[in-house]
């Protein structure tokens, strides 16, 4: 029931009452009064310097926006895309690769490469995590023949110019906000990149012709709360436990409307806690391996019952296989310039090991391999956005395109360390410039 308000009394904010005498509230009364007034001024004023001081904005991870001919855009600009995208003349894939200077991105696009087929890179480098690792990424794609290209997916323009110059067979969509616990700190990027952006993509495909099928990483975080085990593309998926686990999940509907409506044939990957060489340093196992050997402490997660926290760990190398899998066997989409000619295939898939360690192994895993005793604080799991325990079940992809992951995760984190070791003691990037 509504409460009758006296306006008299009622405090026009909580905890400050309205003064007794109310039209004496703006009246300056010169000389006591005004010293008054300046003093509040100026200690307002350095509240706020204090304030703005502590609690600085979170880092930005939109790309500011370009503008045709500024970093794209001209003949030499095309020529570059061009080039890229040639593929030899047993491959009849040209792939746009999305998020092509991130962790997955980056692996992806090589493989593709590699076997011949055409790739373009697009990523728009924001600043979520050290955007010198990307850029030494990008350097490792150029090396081998591929082109980035600097731009956002929410560029409209910019992705429409890129399917006029290049008849793109497919795409990987890999650009995404990514990080669970992130999400509390800076919710609108997810919806920027995972939502916004994506349905820009899907848009810039639709129109195309011809109309490339794509694939894209949806996430193991759809399972979110679902407890039956091992996690299977059939489960419940209606309790995210993050906003970016909500982004993915939205992401895969907002995909099956595209299907449906356009003809688009869509692939989307549910990744398990992918990990490797050239990772991403927000990620657990790439910082704890920086803190432990900086002598750091760790906090190591354990669930609110005392029980370990595990993940089913899956390896970069295992992972890109199940994305060139899925690209394979991805059938045409069916509609051409926004106009679907008949049904076209959806599929989701689990890309995960299918075998699920504690994070407390995965700790003494990496003080084996560094040689270093981590300084651990247990904690429980606090209450943003993690899931107690992740476990693909993978048959239908193995079914769908023989995907078997193979490397353990003592294995595979070994190939980490070493990439680690070498890459931060080559100079490659300065230690510590990671705001990780
Ligand atoms: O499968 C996914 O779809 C997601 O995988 C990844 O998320 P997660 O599985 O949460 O990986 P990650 O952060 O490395 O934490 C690993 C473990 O360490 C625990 N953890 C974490 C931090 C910490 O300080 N202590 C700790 O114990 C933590 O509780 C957890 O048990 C991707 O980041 C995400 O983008 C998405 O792709």
């Amino acid at each position: 029931m509504a409460q009758q308000v006296n306006n008299e009394t009622t405090p026009s904010t909580p905890g400050k009452l309205k003064p007794d005498k109310p039209h004496h509230r703006f009246r300056i009364h010169p000389p006591h009064s005004r010293y008054t007034f300046i003093c509040i001024l100026l200690s307002a004023f350095l509240v706020f310097l204090l304030f703005s001081t502590f609690n600085p904005p979170p880092p930005s991870t939109t790309a500011p926006r370009r503008v045709l001919g500024d970093s794209w855009g001209g003949s030499h600009w095309e020529r570059l895309v061009s080039k890229s995208t040639r593929r030899n003349s047993a491959s009849n894939k040209i792939v746009l690769v999305t998020g092509s200077a991130g962790f997955v991105g980056s692996h992806v696009a090589l493989a593709l490469k590699r076997r011949g087929d055409g790739v373009l890179g697009i990523d728009n480098f924001n600043r979520y995590y050290d955007v010198n690792l990307k850029h030494a990424r990008q350097k490792l794609l150029e090396r081998a023949g591929i082109f980035v290209v600097e731009g956002d997916i929410n560029d409209g323009t910019l992705l429409k110019k890129l399917f006029d110059v290049v008849p793109f067979t497919h795409v990987m969509h890999l650009a995404a906000q990514a990080g669970v616990r992130y999400a509390m700190q800076n919710p609108n990027s997810y919806v920027h990149s995972n939502l916004a952006g994506f349905t820009v993509l899907l848009e810039a495909c639709k129109s195309a012709n011809p109309q490339p099928a794509i694939v894209w990483a949806s996430s193991s975080s759809v399972y979110g709360l679902n407890s039956k085990v091992p996690f299977s593309e059939k489960d419940r998926t209606d309790q995210p436990a993050s906003l970016y686990a909500a982004t993915k999940k939205a992401g895969e509907g907002i995909a099956h409307t595209y299907n449906h409506i356009y003809g688009l044939s869509i692939t989307a990957l549910r990744f398990f806690t992918v990990y490797g060489p050239w990772g991403r340093p927000d990620m657990a196992y790439f910082f704890f391996t920086k803190d432990i050997l900086k002598g750091k402490q760790i906090t190591v997660f354990e669930s609110p019952d005392g029980g370990s926290v595990a993940r089913d760990f899956t390896y970069i190398d295992d992972v890109v296989k199940g994305c060139l899998g899925a690209l394979d066997t991805a059938k045409k989409s069916t509609g051409s310039g926004g106009k679907k000619k008949g049904s076209a295939q959806f599929r989701v898939f689990n890309l995960g090991n299918t075998s699920p360690v504690p994070v407390s192994k995965l700790v003494a895993i990496l003080e084996k391999l560094l040689k270093v005793n981590a300084k651990k604080r247990v904690l429980p799991m606090p209450r943003n956005g993690d899931v107690k325990f992740t476990h693909a079940n993978i048959s239908l992809a193995q079914r769908e395109f023989g995907y078997k992951p193979t490397i353990d995760l003592e294995t595979g984190l070994r190939k980490f360390v070493k990439w680690y070791l070498e890459f931060y003691s080559s100079g490659s990037i300065k230690k510590g410039s990671s705001s990780w």
